[in-house]
């Protein structure tokens, strides 16, 4: 669902591609799965179907970790979870601000998913004071006059921008400056940033875009004259369908 700009090469420093790290999360939202049913192994190809991806992808993303499985037994699912995870940088917490509590921001501030995959949400900040000192999802929110020195006192390294897009670039600006080198962001604004931050952002309107092309294109398909008739060429995005009919919007190749 985001797409990533970064200005780092596409071949990261340890020899992983952009591409396998932007799947690997893929993968583990599948193997935790597995985990939690207590699946000891899994093959490449129960588990690529599991995760979306083509099960050569996969066994190629894999050998970059080292992991080439078993013949006739599989990949071990709890190593995988574990190695994958320790990949990610998931085997340490990390704090994250959320910045801009409005409907979005709260509501990210109330998914308990994020704590259970290793990021602790620090903080919250607004800069309406009528919103300081107002409890969010068990935190009170703070005022954007503190964003630097929560930023400071708690570490925090990664930061999540929901406001709205007028506002985003000063916002990651100060996030930027107080030491934040990773932004997650949610307003549909491109953001600059320099060298050495990377941003990744999400927009559902863009995602909803490509699935109106689909269906139009369906649409189109239903209503075409028989065989041998000429008709328009309508092209698919980037990407194409993922192995279930999934449209891997975002997905690198
Ligand atoms: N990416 C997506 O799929 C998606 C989905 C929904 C909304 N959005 C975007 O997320 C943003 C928030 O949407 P919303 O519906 O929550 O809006 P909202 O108006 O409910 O909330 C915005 C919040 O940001 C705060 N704010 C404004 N300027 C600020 C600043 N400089 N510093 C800190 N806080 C500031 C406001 O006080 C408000 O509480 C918008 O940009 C919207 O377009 C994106």
């Amino acid at each position: 669902m985001a797409t990533g700009r970064t200005h780092r090469p596409a071949t990261r420093s340890r020899g992983i591609p952009e591409a396998t790290v932007a799947r690997l999360p893929l993968y583990l939202r599948a193997l935790t799965a597995l985990s939690e049913r207590s699946v000891p192994t899994v093959s490449s190809e129960e588990l690529a179907a599991a995760a979306g991806v083509n099960s050569a992808k996969l066994r190629k993303d894999f050998s970059y970790l080292g992991s080439y499985g078993t013949r006739g037994v599989g990949y071990d699912v709890e190593y995988l979870v574990y190695q994958i995870s320790r990949e990610l940088g998931l085997t340490q917490d990390w704090p994250v601000v959320i910045v801009g509590i409005g409907n979005l921001g709260a509501a990210l501030a109330n998914y308990g998913g994020f704590a259970s995959r290793g990021f602790r949400v620090a903080a919250l900040i607004d800069a309406d004071p009528a919103m300081a000192g107002k409890p969010v999802a068990g935190l009170p929110v703070r005022h954007t006059d503190e964003l630097e020195s929560i930023i400071t006192e708690n570490g925090v390294s990664i930061g999540v921008i929901a406001t709205p897009a007028g506002a985003a670039q000063q916002v990651c600006d100060r996030l930027v400056a107080a030491g934040v080198t990773s932004i997650l962001n949610f307003a549909p604004t491109v953001l600059s940033v320099p060298e050495g931050v990377d941003v990744r952002k999400v927009d559902l309107s863009i995602e909803l875009q490509i699935l109106a092309f689909h269906e139009q294109r369906k649409a189109g398909e239903e209503s075409m004259p028989s065989a041998g008739q000429p008709r328009a060429e309508v092209r698919a995005p980037e990407g194409g369908k993922g192995p279930d009919g999934e449209i891997p919007a975002v997905m690198p190749a």
